[in-house]
């Protein structure tokens, strides 16, 4: 069996009597029952990935940042030169870039992924080089990737979460860089939901009006060169599951290496039943190429924020992933998902630590008074 094929196979759903079992003791600590919102529902879902309730602290986390460029830059999507993905990467490794500000804060480590960088890349602590090409292939042309390096960068994805999760990471976070992968992300996922190419795509970097046009057409060009344009006729509407050869497929046609290897690295982490909490935009788009792979694979799913790119909220939608911070963040590199571990570790801790109304000798809800009653 291949490792992507292994990885597949050990995707299992959650755990139901601890899932059970963590609902019960949310219903016992000395809080009104459902009082802590969502937080409560991704205790829940921690305790069935973990299979126990309490689940194991998310913590230590680690980020991992994958790196790559896009031939689709070609076509003037962007206004950032392509040398800027390799420039941010040194940044990363030096420890200037946001996304190390706020791993600083919350105590996580920050690995970055040479999976297609267009540049070489020296050795350097913290720098994994594992790349499958020098940037893909512009997909308005062909296909962006072959099926052999879309499969080299999953499995990368794999190992990496492999690798943090041997090393100790309890929470595996999402990161990425990649000067064009808005456009790359915004073709996965109207491919993935059947959506049309202008609901999907965004300002990316930010981008002026005739430029965001040109990109919308950009996508839609791609999309038709690969049969995945949503139209009546096309059978394309986004409510038929798409099937595991057909991602593997959409992923090669106009994903970027970097939304591979995050498959594989959302793939792996489920695998190992270990947390992921997923960045914006370009990780949701992995995530939908993941989740057609494995369905289960979004029970280890926390959707950290919502980004500010239109094709990102869609994919939420789609996913049934509900964002925990909303602060209109279009940055990537792991920074939304950073901001939301506290929340994910807060969610875990109540079951830890909090009394139950039984052991602090704190009166429940009296049974005698009706929710109406109370509320009058
Ligand atoms: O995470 C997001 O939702 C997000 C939204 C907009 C832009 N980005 C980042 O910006 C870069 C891609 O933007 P663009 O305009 O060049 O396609 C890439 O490095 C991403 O990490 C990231
Ligand atoms: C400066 C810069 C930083 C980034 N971080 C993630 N994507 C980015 C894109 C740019 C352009």
């Amino acid at each position: 069996m291949s490792l992507i094929e292994e990885t597949i196979a050990a995707v299992r759903p959650l755990d139901e009597a601890a899932v059970r079992e963590a609902r019960e003791h949310q219903a016992r600590l000395t809080k009104p029952p459902g009082s802590l919102g969502v937080l409560e529902e991704v205790s829940v879902r921690l305790a069935g990935l973990a299979g126990r309730c309490p689940p194991p602290l998310p913590e230590p986390a680690a980020v991992a940042i994958f790196a790559a460029d896009h031939g689709v830059h070609a076509q003037g999507v962007t206004p950032w030169p392509q040398e800027v993905t390799a420039q941010m990467v040194a940044n990363f490794l030096a420890g200037g870039a946001v996304v190390n500000a706020f791993a600083g804060q919350v105590g996580a480590t920050v690995t970055v992924v040479d999976v297609g960088v267009a540049a070489e890349l020296g050795p350097a602590p913290g720098l994994l080089a594992r790349k499958v090409a020098p940037g893909t292939a512009d997909m308005t042309e062909g296909p962006a990737m072959t099926p052999g390096q879309a499969r080299q960068a999953m499995e990368t994805g794999i190992e990496v979460a492999r690798d943090l999760a041997g090393d100790g990471a309890r929470c595996l976070l999402t990161g990425d860089m990649g000067i064009a992968n808005t456009t790359a992300s915004a073709a996965l996922i109207a491919a993935f939901t059947g959506l049309p190419p202008e609901r999907v795509t965004g300002r990316g970097t930010g981008i002026d009006d005739r430029t965001h046009a040109h990109k919308v057409e950009v996508v839609r060009a791609a999309l038709a060169r690969h049969g995945l344009l949503p139209t009546p006729d096309s059978g394309r509407s986004g409510t038929a599951p798409v099937t595991r050869p057909e991602a593997e497929r959409i992923l090669a046609a106009v994903g970027g290496l970097e939304h591979a290897a995050l498959a594989g690295f959302i793939l792996g982490a489920a695998a190992l039943r270990v947390p992921v909490v997923l960045d914006g935009v370009i990780a949701g788009a992995a995530a939908l190429v993941a989740a057609a792979m494995a369905p289960d694979v979004l029970g280890a799913c926390v959707a950290g924020h919502r980004s500010a790119e239109p094709g990102h909220s869609a994919t939420v939608g789609h996913l049934g992933l509900r964002p925990l911070v909303d602060l209109e963040l279009r940055l990537g590199e792991g920074t939304g998902a950073l901001l939301a571990l506290p929340l994910v570790q807060g969610a875990v801790r109540v079951l830890h630590e909090v009394a139950t109304f039984d052991s602090a000798g704190v009166s429940g809800k009296d049974p005698g008074r009706s929710h109406d009653t109370i509320t009058e």
